[in-house]
């Protein structure tokens, strides 16, 4: 199968600074894939070296088979969406949906029945005779991926394009560019440090750390089962607790106190990872400690209604954080019993690697 994208040991230098380390990925016709990380990770470096507007230093990119080295941008029959917008303020929004069009000489009537159409997907169709200057940062965005829509690019590349957006602007947004997706059926690429827009929006996510992959795979797959403690700390929110410990003959003992036999191999230092909505709570009456494994002080709670958010400590100064799926009584400083299943649990070796379970 030929796929839309490959990138093969691309590697990125500027001068001396080394940015990208050899990535290889291949990605399906039509996948949504997101590439994740934290800032300075190379992700928009990567997705530049894809859109042709710069050049890796080596390593070969394909596009649906064909090698694109040195072929210029516009040559490459994809559309970028940027955090900017990029957007020609002096034009009417009609004028900068169909710029790029023109430039291309296509037929007038195509352009103003591929403007009509995308117009009308993105609910822009009544703002056309606007300039970006008299739309908020919503329809902005909207006329940017218009803009990308009617060129009808095999891949659209999207560099961070909701973080100028206010948070309910950016679900909803989030929802229309999946909705776009499931309608266009291209392949989208999508640059964010945002763990959630990647959760929520890829089939597949690239996790990305100091120019190199560190996972890929379907979300929950990367929630479940991350490979290393870096991944595990990234995806999710709040993120997941580490618990430093020692394994040996199948015994976890934490600093913390816990004492479990855990379905792990291995010796030696390890750190113990458990999600906040996988610890259990036990309060008995009125702040009593309940039964518990072991016992965090409350230092701070969060009452949001639909969840309770726990930031605890254990006695030995360790942090815990818990997600309550109920609302409960707390005030700070007082004693929670917190249970740990073992189910829950990930176990991390000194090199930071997940380690697998036995059973
Ligand atoms: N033109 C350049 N010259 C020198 N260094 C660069 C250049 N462009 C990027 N870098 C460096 O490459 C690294 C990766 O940058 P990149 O912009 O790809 O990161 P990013 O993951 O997109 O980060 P952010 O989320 O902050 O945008 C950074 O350390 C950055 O300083």
């Amino acid at each position: 199968m030929t796929h839309a994208l490959d990138l093969r040991q691309i590697r990125k230098s500027f001068g001396p600074v080394d940015v990208i380390h050899g990535i290889d990925l291949a990605i399906g016709e039509g996948e949504f894939v997101v590439f994740v990380g934290p800032s300075g990770c190379g992700k928009s470096t990567l997705l530049r070296l894809i859109a042709g507007l710069d050049d890796p230093t080596s390593g070969d990119i394909l596009l649906q088979g064909r090698r694109v080295n040195g072929v210029p941008a516009s040559e490459r029959g994809l559309s970028m969406v940027f955090q900017s917008y990029a957007l020609y303020p002096h034009m009417s929004v009609r004028q900068n949906l169909s710029f790029g069009l023109e430039n291309l000489r296509m037929p007038k009537a195509e352009i103003a029945q591929r403007i009509e159409a995308a117009a009308k997907m993105l609910q822009i169709d009544h703002l056309l005779a606007r300039r970006p200057g008299q739309l908020s940062g919503g329809q902005r965005q909207r006329v940017a991926i218009g803009r990308a829509i009617v060129r009808e690019p095999v891949i659209f590349l999207f560099d961070e394009p909701l973080s100028n957006l206010d948070a309910e602007l950016r679900l909803q947004m989030r929802v229309e560019i999946s909705d776009l997706h499931a309608k266009l059926g291209n392949t989208m690429i999508y640059v964010t440090h945002d763990q959630i827009e990647a959760m929520t929006m890829a089939d597949r996510i690239v996790v990305l750390r100091g120019g190199r992959i560190e996972q890929i795979g379907a979300p929950l797959d990367l929630y479940n089962h991350p490979a290393n403690k870096f991944v595990a700390g990234f995806i999710g929110a709040p993120q997941m607790n580490f618990l430093r410990g020692q394994l040996a003959d199948g015994v976890l003992r934490t600093d913390c106190g816990l004492v479990r036999d855990v379905p792990f191999a291995g010796a030696g230092k390890v750190t113990l990872g458990i999600r906040p909505e996988a610890v259990g709570v036990s309060l008995h009456g009125h702040g009593d400690v309940g039964h518990g494994d072991e016992v965090i002080r409350v230092e701070n709670y969060e009452q949001l209604g639909a969840v309770t958010y726990i930031y605890g400590a254990f006695a030995n100064g360790e942090k815990l954080t818990v997600q309550h799926a109920h609302q409960i009584p707390l005030r700070r400083g007082q004693e929670v019993g917190v249970r740990f299943p073992t189910e829950a649990f990930h176990l991390f070796g000194e090199d930071d690697k997940a380690l697998e379970r036995t059973r």
